[in-house]
């Protein structure tokens, strides 16, 4: 890079900075954006990047292609429906194994020390119910504690979230790694929620980059959903966005976690990409 291109970027970026700085920001990475170590390690490299910026990072991840990798290691077979994994006794506990333990940790230790790793469990930070007999162990949030959030951020760690909760007794609950950053961005009053996938955004038609959908108002989702367009792991992904932004949360991205630096594009400079949603009476 040019000296003269280097300081373009500086210059363009400064006003993002002072934007973002002291804010709180919850960035969802998605299982399926994990692609290798190299990816990986970039990602978690740019959210230290985004802490020595100022901006408070909560990292929620999911890693539903992990799960699957271990569930069909012990022979248990799994549905999904509704974008939501069907969950009994066993695949619970593979979820809690893998998501909590294996997924959680592997961030972790990318994050150069910087890094905590909680589940919802701890703090009953994701109090939770059943969502519907139908799908087993699978959490609705009923409450969120951002406490140890709050605490882990004021000492400049970054949190590293695995999405399982409990209920008061102690029963785990495997809740989709989107919905649980939606309410843990909506508890923290947070400025932004970034969802990084593995692809391009919302599309018109999933299999057609081209048919990239730039922008959503939140009353149009239905129009969407009624028409086909949203469908598997974009269901829950959508339905987060939404309750984001109804919620307070000032703005709410999907973006491509495959495409290196995909954050920090999306956060520091003009050339935002993916899928923004907001709310009319709220739009600049
Ligand atoms: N209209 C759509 N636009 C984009 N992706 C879609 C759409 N409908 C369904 N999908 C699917 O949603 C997937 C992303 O959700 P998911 O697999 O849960 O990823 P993640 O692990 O990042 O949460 C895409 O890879 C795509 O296959
Ligand atoms: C209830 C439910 O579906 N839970 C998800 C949790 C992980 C997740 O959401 O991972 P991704 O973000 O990689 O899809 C699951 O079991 O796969």
């Amino acid at each position: 890079m040019k000296n003269e291109e280097m300081a373009l970027l500086f210059s363009e970026a400064t006003p993002y900075i002072q934007k973002y700085h002291g804010k709180t920001m919850v960035i969802k990475y998605g299982g399926n954006a994990m692609i290798n170590e190299t990816l990986k390690n970039a990602v978690m490299n740019d959210l230290v990047t985004l802490t020595l910026l100022g901006v408070r990072v909560v990292l929620v991840h999911g890693g539903g292609p992990a799960i699957n990798e271990m569930l069909k290691k012990v022979g248990v077979e799994s549905h999904f429906a509704g974008g939501l994994r069907v969950t009994d006794d066993a695949t619970m506990e593979i979820v809690q194994q893998v998501l909590a333990g294996k997924v959680n940790k592997d961030l972790v230790a990318k994050l150069r020390g910087r890094g905590v790793g909680l589940c919802g469990m701890d703090g009953q930070m994701l109090r939770c119910t059943e969502l519907d007999p139908q799908l087993g162990h699978v959490g609705e949030i009923v409450h969120v504690d951002p406490t140890l959030i709050s605490s882990l951020l004021d000492s400049g760690y970054i949190p590293v979230i695995a999405t399982v909760g409990m209920d008061d007794l102690g029963q785990a609950y495997n809740v989709n790694a989107d919905t649980a950053a939606a309410q843990i961005a909506i508890a923290l009053k947070a400025e932004k929620l970034v969802s990084m996938t593995d692809i391009a955004g919302l599309l018109r038609d999933k299999e057609d980059e081209a048919t990239l959908i730039p922008e959503v108002e939140v009353s149009e989702i239905e129009g969407y959903k009624s028409a086909g367009i949203i469908a598997g792991g974009m269901i829950p992904k959508i339905g987060g966005m939404a309750d984001a932004i109804y919620q307070g949360v000032h703005e709410a991205v999907i973006i491509d976690g495959r495409v290196p630096h995909s954050i920090l594009l999306e956060l520091f400079s003009d050339r935002g990409s993916g899928t923004r949603f907001y709310r009319r009476s709220h739009h600049e």
